[in-house]
């Protein structure tokens, strides 16, 4: 009988495998500790296990097989402390009747050969070509480089924000205070980038779940604030949030924000736009393995028309704080220097923090540098 615990890391492969992203943070098990760490082997090793497959298996290997030969091998390759002949066990266990024979044999000769194969590894292999050929050309120091990629694998750290005097304290196990909210801690920079004076109404584009929409809520408690959510789900739970924290100076809308309409020039506006969240792979490694270049083209030219639009929302010497939890170039620094060309009156302010998060005016979070999700903030006034 299969681990129920792992079929659900199992499903989550397979979910991936057919292009997918499905979240489980396994919080029901006392073991969740334990699952985590499988979870993040696997994407984090992700393309040195597919390259290790790839010497066994022929092109068109079910996803079925695919996904079990994942699972046990991230934990043959690299759990030293989970027994090979319980990683084979469990994931020809999970493997449907037909495919089990083939599964048995791939992962009995990666334990056989693991001493070899693991003199292979290096963590180049770690990243797929587009994302690797992006980013090498921007370090011209192979060992910032190095320690960049190394930055991904880190142990992500969680942060709760006190929604009373919006202090900043790392995630603690069990700690359930309801005044709290888990936020990243480059995510909760975004709205402290600068405080600005004489601010009566704000506009929040892309809200929910509503984690900057509660700062600013705290943050300005005399302005009023619109916060616009496409997606219905998403709003309500804007909607519990806004009501959990007291945030009564808020409105949570349901709307396109690419048609939204009403007849106030705002003295702020965030635009936390949606992003290819490359981001965030410290968190969510699987995300770089789901996206490439098209992706992050597809996003920036998106992302030009929200631009666009917000600035028909602000007052003459409002700001508008531009965000993404992006490093990519296309989604931040391009689309700004796109704006600004196009708006002679436009121009960028400088954030008010540490200057090793700023790089051309902008806040930028690079992971090696930073215990954060990785993101591009730029503020803009005319
Ligand atoms: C990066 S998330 C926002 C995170 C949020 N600001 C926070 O701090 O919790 C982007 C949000 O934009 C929403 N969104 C996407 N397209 C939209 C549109 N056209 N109009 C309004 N919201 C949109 C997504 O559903 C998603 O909730």
């Amino acid at each position: 009988m299969a681990d129920n615990i792992r079929r659900r890391l199992y499903n989550l492969l397979l979910h991936f495998f057919n292009g997918q992203i499905k979240e489980d943070f396994f919080t029901d098990t006392p073991y969740r500790k334990f699952y985590r760490k499988i979870y993040f082997e696997i994407f984090r090793h992700f393309g040195f296990i597919q390259y290790v497959l790839t010497k066994y298996l022929k092109k068109d290997t079910p996803v079925e097989s695919m996904a079990s030969l994942t699972l046990g091998a991230a934990q043959i390759l690299f759990l030293d402390d989970i027994p090979d002949y319980a990683a084979v066990n469990e994931s020809v266990a999970l493997t449907p009747k037909k495919q089990k024979p083939l599964v048995n044999a791939v992962l009995r000769n990666i334990v056989k050969n693991k001493t070899n194969l693991l003199k292979e590894y290096h963590i180049y292999y770690d990243f797929p070509h587009y994302f690797f050929d992006r980013w090498q050309k921007e370090f011209k120091d192979e060992n910032e480089f190095e320690s960049f990629l190394q930055s991904f694998h880190k142990v992500p750290k969680y942060y709760l924000v006190s929604t009373n005097d919006l202090s900043i304290k790392e995630y603690e196990e069990g700690f359930n205070n309801s005044i709290y909210y888990p936020m990243d801690i480059n995510s909760y920079t975004i709205p402290l980038l600068k405080k600005f004076q004489n601010v009566s109404n704000i506009l929040d584009c892309c809200a929910a779940p509503g984690g900057k929409t509660i700062l600013l809520s705290k943050l300005y408690p005399n302005a009023r604030i619109k916060a616009v959510e496409k997606n219905p789900d998403r709003v309500k739970v804007l909607m519990q949030n806004l009501k959990k924290y007291k945030c009564n100076n808020v409105e949570a809308i349901n709307a396109d924000f690419l048609h939204f309409t009403d007849n106030i020039q705002y003295d702020l506006i965030l635009l936390d736009a949606p992003c290819t969240a490359l981001g965030t792979i410290r968190k969510h490694p699987e995300v770089l393995w789901l996206k490439n270049d098209k992706d992050i083209n597809r996003m920036s030219k998106y992302q030009k028309k929200f631009l666009e639009k917000g600035l028909t929302h602000l007052k003459k010497g409002g700001h508008l704080i531009y965000s993404v939890c992006s490093l990519e170039p296309e989604e931040g620094f391009e689309n700004i220097h796109w704006l600004l060309k196009k708006n002679n009156n436009l121009k960028l302010v400088t954030p008010e923090i540490d200057k090793k998060f700023i790089k051309d005016n902008c806040f930028y979070p690079l992971p090696h540098k930073s215990e954060g999700d990785g993101f591009f903030a730029a503020i803009l006034t005319y």
